[in-house]
């Protein structure tokens, strides 16, 4: 589906809207994620009962950072499938995207929890603006972005499972020449 340039605008006009409060909104994003799944706070390894998980969620930068970092990946999503029809995210950053996601522990249902989070906040942040058509414009540019690290994901998968039967054979390689010494 194309990307047309009144949904670029949506995007980008709501965006100008948050931008100046996008700590808090950002803060919110999050929040929202873990009320949608609870379960999401085991990943992030700062959030993990045994570091601490009960600390208050606000505490956490990192946590905070990631809020940020989908909302301007996904803004800029937006204006690159305006301009070139396709998500251009550097290799190498995408690289370490899929491999990060997937040592989380990452899967689809993740993704959708994350964009209601996303679409819920934005709504809320600028409900005079908010209309099916600008959700659908994010919709589309938080899709989009999502299924290029879910393709990275499946490469950085299907990597780990080469190296794993790698150690495997190397093992009973190793235990074969044990055996026969
Ligand atoms: C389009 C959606 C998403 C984007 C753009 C995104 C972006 C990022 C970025 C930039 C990082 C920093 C690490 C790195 O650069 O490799 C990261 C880490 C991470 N992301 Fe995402 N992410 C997305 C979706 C998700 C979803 C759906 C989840 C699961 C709820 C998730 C969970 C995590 C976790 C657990 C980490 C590692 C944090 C840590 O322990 O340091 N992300 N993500």
């Amino acid at each position: 589906m194309g990307f047309s340039e009144a949904q670029e605008e949506l995007v980008l006009r709501s965006w100008k809207a948050m931008k100046n409060d996008s700590e808090s909104i950002a803060l919110k994003f999050f929040l929202r994620i873990f009320e949608i799944a609870p379960g999401a706070k085991q990943m992030f390894s700062f959030l993990r009962d045994d570091a601490g998980g009960d600390a208050p969620l606000e505490n956490h930068p990192k946590l905070k950072a990631h809020a940020v970092t989908v909302f301007i990946m996904a803004c800029e999503s937006a204006t690159q499938l305006r301009s070139t029809g396709d998500v251009k995210v550097r290799e190498a950053t995408l690289k370490r995207l899929g491999a990060t996601h997937v040592k989380a522990g990452v899967a689809d249902a993740h993704f959708e929890v994350v964009k209601t989070a996303l679409l819920d906040t934005i709504r809320d942040a600028v409900p005079e603006m908010w209309t099916s058509e600008m959700k659908a414009a994010w919709e589309e540019a938080y899709d989009q972005l999502a299924a290029a690290i879910k393709e990275e994901m499946k490469n950085a998968a299907a990597s780990t499972t080469e190296e794993a039967k790698d150690a495997a054979a190397n093992t009973t390689e190793e235990a074969k020449d044990a055996a026969v010494a």
